[in-house]
């Protein structure tokens, strides 16, 4: 049994429309594979554990699991620009950021939004968490990272400044930025036909998903609070669902950066 994990988040429901129907045909070859649900920082953490074989993680975790992990699908979730749901809402402006608070379901953008503050405005803030059922008004920090779901409403509360990191790190780099990638534990896929057969049915899976986003906005948006339009936007114009050769030099870039920040080890090989 292959155990799967993907992102809870709207942003992450073209790549896995389809995906249960392709793992359950795994199953005529004597394969099965299992989905499960979480925030990004739980999948990272329960690949690590082995206690998933393969997930969508944060792109930065990927730099932390060394040989183990290999990419396994050019299924991602990017951005060539705003990316709508990857905010810092900062009650100070963000040249006197002294405290960040970061969301409890992110690794990337709590990376990225380190490294922009430091590259952009030369400081390196204290960082205290924001646990995920806590409203922004009672986290006492001069800015909050907000990521997915919740970071897609109006933000509750006064702001002296909201970036947009999508946007940001795509203006400052100009370069595309990946948050999350399918990652596969090297054991798990060692045998070539498994392996196949699951870049397979991801690829397949975000292929079918891109062709849907009409579908799973109009069946998402109001449970959401969004209006269908909004969600369609959101997949169809700030998401980006590939990792191209773009999206690769963006990667690239980030693991440079965040080593030379030190929340990576440094790489003894090439990026990806
Ligand atoms: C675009 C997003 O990308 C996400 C951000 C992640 C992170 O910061 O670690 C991880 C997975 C993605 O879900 C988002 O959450 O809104």
């Amino acid at each position: 049994m292959l155990r799967l994990g993907a992102v809870s988040y709207l942003n992450t429901k073209p790549l896995i429309e389809t995906l249960p129907d392709h793992l359950a045909s795994l199953d005529r070859h004597g394969q099965r594979g299992e989905l499960r649900l979480d925030l990004p920082s739980r999948l990272a953490r329960d690949l690590a554990a082995g206690e998933l074989d393969i997930a969508l993680i944060p792109s930065v975790e990927y730099f932390r699991g060394g040989d183990e992990y290999e990419i396994i699908s050019n299924a991602a979730i990017a951005c060539r620009g705003p990316v709508w749901s990857v905010r810092v809402l900062s009650r100070v402006p963000m040249s006197q950021v002294r405290t960040l608070a970061l969301d409890e379901g992110s690794r990337t953008s709590a990376a990225m939004s380190q490294i922009l503050l430091a590259e952009m405005h030369g400081i390196r803030p204290q960082t205290v968490p924001f646990p995920i059922g806590t409203s922004p008004d009672r986290v006492d920090a001069d800015a909050l990272l907000m990521i997915g779901d919740r970071a897609m409403h109006p933000a509750p509360g006064k702001y002296q400044e909201i970036w947009d990191l999508g946007d940001r790190w795509c203006r400052w780099t100009e370069l595309p930025f990946v948050f999350a990638m399918w990652v596969a534990r090297r054991s798990a896929i060692a045998d070539p036909q498994i392996r196949e057969s699951i870049e397979t049915a991801l690829n397949a899976s975000r292929d079918e998903g891109l062709a849907c986003f009409e579908t799973i906005a109009k069946r998402e948006a109001a449970p959401h609070g969004l209006t269908v339009e909004d969600l369609h936007r959101y997949f169809a114009e700030n998401l980006h669902f590939q990792l191209g050769n773009g999206e690769r030099s963006g990667l690239a870039a980030f693991r440079e950066k965040a080593e030379h920040l030190g929340l990576v080890p440094a790489s003894p090989h090439t990026p990806p």
